[in-house]
């Protein structure tokens, strides 16, 4: 298993998360992908590469372009308007609103938010683009005839969608590892999206698109984030109807109930006719996990792994969420394993 990571992603680093009323540290830290990291050398995973330096034009095919400028001036911008404290939106385009993108930095970065728990500082456009740049390095290990990539990507990209950051998210890592794979070659790629939230963002960027099949694994957004979108209904629209599957799930969903859906989206993803699968693969559906409701134990992500690897295709991984439990390295070890067993 090709593992790449990048330093870089230290260089996001931000102090505050809006969570419960309050400033808190963020959840999404600097931590988290040492600890994974650590725990994949402890379990044999030691094939570990930094990405290659790619810019920005594959991610300008599932991205708005100008979104990901603004990406990367909103730092400056927000510094230059005389502000001290992290960049957080909190004004928002909501029902019956302008969809003009404001002059004002706030307006903007209202515009651009999905919501207000993910604050943006210093370095965090550089370490997007770094964990980017580890989703199509581990594309690219599948289009030089590889079967299994994992990329631990940091900041994580699921809830990024085609002109959104938010839920930790600024690139979407996964989606754009999907269009890498398309660009060199393949005809139908699955993301598959086994993170505890939905994958909102990824839904966004191929919901109207017929190549990419998207299923999403992930809590009932009626009590679950990111709350507006992730609902069974959601089947995709024009030429991508039908290539929207999502598998909402009520709080204290167990193994083998999750495991069931698992079984349904990959029997969807090999009648769609994906030629690869790109792994969205978030451990807070993790029973400790400290903002999410499921119920997996460490033994159940082999097992996840397992029932992935099946589907006898390509499979790049890239890093969405789990949290705070020393559990997170090694469930995402096991995922691997259970994937190369
Ligand atoms: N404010 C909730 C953010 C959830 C982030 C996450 O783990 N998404 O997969
Ligand atoms: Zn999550």
């Amino acid at each position: 298993m090709r593992v790449i990571y990048s330093e870089d992603h230290k260089l996001r680093d931000a102090r505050t998360e809006l969570y419960a009323g309050q400033l808190v540290t963020p959840f999404e830290a600097p931590f988290r992908a040492e600890w994974i990291l650590a725990a994949l050398k402890e379990a044999g995973f030691r094939d570990i590469v930094a990405p290659d330096a790619h810019g920005q034009e594959t991610a300008r095919k599932v991205h708005d372009p100008a979104y990901l400028d603004f990406l990367a001036t909103v730092w400056e911008r927000w510094v230059a308007a005389g502000f001290t404290g992290e960049a957080i939106a909190n004004s928002f385009p909501v029902r019956r609103t302008s969809q003009r993108v404001p002059d004002n930095i706030v307006g903007a970065i209202g515009h651009y938010a999905n919501a207000a728990d993910t604050s943006i500082t210093k370095g965090s456009y550089e370490a997007a683009i770094a964990s980017m740049r580890c989703a199509v390095t581990g594309a690219d290990w599948l289009n030089a005839g590889n079967r299994f990539a994992f990329a631990l990507c940091r900041p994580p990209g699921h809830h990024a969608g085609i002109d959104l950051f938010g839920g930790y998210c600024f690139i979407n890592n996964s989606g754009v590892a999907a269009q890498r794979l398309l660009d060199r070659g393949a005809q139908k790629v699955a993301v598959l999206d086994v993170d505890f939230h939905h994958g909102n963002g990824t839904q966004d960027l191929f919901y109207h698109r017929g190549d990419v099949f998207t299923a999403s694994l992930h809590g009932d957004p009626m009590h679950a984030f990111p709350y507006f979108l992730g609902h069974a209904d959601e089947q995709g629209e024009g030429e991508g109807t039908g290539a929207n599957r999502n598998y909402p799930m009520p709080p204290h969903t167990p193994w083998h109930v999750w495991s069931s859906a698992l079984a349904d989206a990959l029997a969807r993803i090999k009648t769609f006719g994906a030629e690869a699968i790109v792994l969205a693969l978030g451990v807070d559906t993790f029973e400790r996990d400290p903002i999410s409701f499921f119920q997996l134990k460490s033994e159940d992500f082999i097992r996840m792994g397992e029932m992935i690897s099946a589907a006898g295709l390509p499979v790049v991984t890239c890093m969405e969420g789990g949290y705070g439990v020393p559990e997170i390295g090694l469930n995402v070890a096991n995922v691997l394993k259970g994937l190369e067993a």
